[in-house]
């Protein structure tokens, strides 16, 4: 079962978009302002043209008739100029408020607490970084920009109307009793239907990638069918959510478009009706259906990128839901010892499901604690507890006193660690690769402290070969590094992290013989010094350590060192005879 990440409200998303529109507020006036002259020109050609047709009628020179119209064309190719500015500016304004958003998603991303990723699913954050985002991108730069023009028209002309003729600008008001309604019905309407569409589309992001991601493991099973269906399945409700959002669009334009030609059709009757009666003269009536038709170019755009703009609401709410918000702040100091005290441990993966019932286990610094039982018996999870990825749901695990799920990142590497066999190597130099921890006293790490970690994880001839040495790129498309290389550079980065307490699970269990030889050596000369707790899959290893506990079905069943479970002929001895 997936726990998706949440969704920011629509208040949120309102304080965003305000706090950035302030954050910019240079860029963001001078492109306001660059569309109201636009607009504020453009108001000028009705006036040109009213004064012409009364010119006409009343009887005026030719010299005055194309100097109108030389005015008309001159209004109407500064008008051109000016959007064109204000749409440049719009777009810049766009692309620097996206880059902010994109490092906030990413620094949040990275704020998040391991568990929460996994619960969610990795597609779920994946879906939010690229489709999310680039439905946002594409909104801030286009929809954004053509609807303020399309606000700021709106805006001006009527107040332009108004002061032309209050009499004939009350046509304005026939769209009221058709816009206002509908509108209140379909905002009420559409956010849970796009917030339900983009999550589906969420599904069909997380089915592909964890598909592709364990495409070894769906060909060796046979699964291909499986997982076809699945993502068909995920697909299929993704298309149910377009029909859906659809179908609302179907009943809600049609209104809008005739809510725009309602005043165009009232005009014409309100002024010829006007007109019969003197109230108003033929020029001032071609200046208000000229400002009326003024209206519907900007507002037929503005209905093209109104959808986009709300897919993009929606999408802004998966964005900025990217937060590691519900857990209390972060502990930054550093605990003053390194005894860690388990206490009544509980943990359920989900809320009807408890996985761990009671553990209690005090591991005193220094000591050498290796966790057995039959799989499935939680050991793996015990130790991610352990390691502060995940917190209890029940009881306490401190280091020195301080809840381990309490600590902040930096501080929790410094202290307990947790190393498996998922080793990635980034994409980037060797150098980024190794100093993924901070350095605890500031600033970067030397080379010497960078080459000295790989001589300790055994890893040192292998980048003395580099060609660039610690600036050698590597991951995908660059210098591949064998697996076993991988581990080492991973025990390079606990030696700069320099943990107290170390929880291995599964640290070599992938490798061959040979390698998992020589990754014992430097692992050995890593913990050199170290508290460890292992989980032992292997039982020999568990022989060599100062205690074993045992776990059977959530729970320690026993706990002593190596002899004495070995003489107390228990749950220990029975799975060390099953195993010889
Ligand atoms: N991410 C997860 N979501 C839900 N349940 C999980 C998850 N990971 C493990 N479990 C369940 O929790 C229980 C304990 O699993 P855990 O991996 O801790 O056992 P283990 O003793 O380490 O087993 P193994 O030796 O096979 O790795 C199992 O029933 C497992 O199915």
């Amino acid at each position: 079962m997936t726990t998706r990440l949440p969704l920011a409200s629509r208040r949120e998303v309102r304080r965003w978009a305000l706090h950035t529109a302030a954050a910019h507020r240079r860029e963001f006036s001078v492109m306001l302002g660059l569309f109201c002259l636009a607009t504020l020109i453009g108001l000028a050609g009705p006036q040109l043209l009213g004064r012409l047709v009364d010119g006409v009628v009343e009887g005026t020179t030719s010299a005055r008739v194309d100097l109108l119209a030389a005015a008309f064309v001159l209004v109407l190719v500064l008008q051109a100029l000016a959007k064109k500015a204000a749409r440049f500016r719009g777009r810049m304004f766009g692309e620097r408020v996206l880059a902010q958003t994109r490092e906030q998603l990413v620094t949040n991303a990275l704020d998040l607490p391991l568990g929460r990723v996994e619960a969610a699913g990795t597609g779920d954050l994946l879906s939010r970084a690229t489709t999310d985002l680039s439905r946002l991108d594409h909104a801030v730069r286009f929809a954004a920009p053509e609807i303020l023009i399309a606000v700021v028209t709106v805006v001006l002309t009527s107040i332009a109307m108004i002061a032309t003729s209050p009499l004939l600008a009350l046509a304005l008001l026939v769209a009221l009793p058709l816009l206002v309604p509908v509108n209140v019905w379909y905002q009420r309407k559409i956010p849970s239907v796009l917030a339900w569409m983009l999550d589906r589309w969420g599904d069909v992001q997380s089915a592909t990638h964890e598909t592709v991601e364990g495409a070894r493991t769906v060909e060796a099973l046979g699964l291909a069918d499986r997982r076809i269906r699945t993502g068909r399945r995920a697909l299929d409700q993704a298309i149910l959510g377009e029909r859906r959002q659809r179908a609302l669009q179907l009943r809600w334009l049609p209104s809008l478009e005739i809510s725009y030609v309602l005043p165009i059709a009232a005009l014409l009757l309100l002024g010829m009706f006007a007109y019969s009666r003197g109230w108003a003269d033929l020029g001032t009536i071609t200046t208000m259906l000229a400002y009326a038709q003024a209206m519907t170019a900007p507002l037929n755009e503005a209905l093209f990128w109104l959808e986009d703009l709300q897919v993009a609401l929606a999408a802004a709410r998966r964005v900025l839901g990217v937060h590691p918000t519900g857990s209390d702040p972060k502990v930054t100091a550093v605990p003053r010892g390194r005894d860690i005290e388990v206490r009544d441990v509980r943990f359920g993966y989900t809320a009807d499901r408890e996985v761990l019932h009671g553990i209690d286990l005090t591991v005193p610094r220094g000591e050498r604690l290796a966790i057995v039982g039959p799989s499935g018996a939680g050991k793996s999870t015990l130790g991610r507890l352990l390691a502060g990825i995940s917190a209890p749901t029940g009881g306490s695990i401190r280091v020195g006193g301080t809840e381990v799920s309490t600590l902040a990142d930096d501080v929790l590497r410094g202290e307990v660690l947790l190393l498996t066999q998922e080793h990635h190597t980034f994409s980037g130099t060797l150098r980024e690769n190794l100093a993924l921890p901070a350095r605890r006293t500031g600033g970067d790490w030397t080379d010497e402290e960078l080459l000295s970690a790989l001589a300790s994880a055994g890893a040192a001839e292998w980048a003395a070969g580099l060609p660039d040495g610690l600036d050698t790129r590597l991951g995908s498309g660059a210098y591949a590094v064998p697996a076993g290389l991988a581990q080492q550079l991973a025990l390079a980065r606990v030696v700069l992290a320099d943990p107290h307490t170390l929880v291995l699970d599964e640290a070599t269990s992938l490798l061959d013989t040979g390698s998992a030889r020589e990754l014992e050596r430097s692992l050995n000369a890593v913990l050199e010094g170290r508290t460890v707790i292992a989980i032992a899959h292997r039982l020999h290893t568990a022989a060599a350590a100062d205690r074993v506990a045992v776990v059977e079905g959530g729970r320690i069943t026993e706990l002593g060192s190596h002899q004495q479970l070995l003489a107390a002929e228990g749950p220990y001895a029975r799975l060390v005879a099953a195993a010889s």
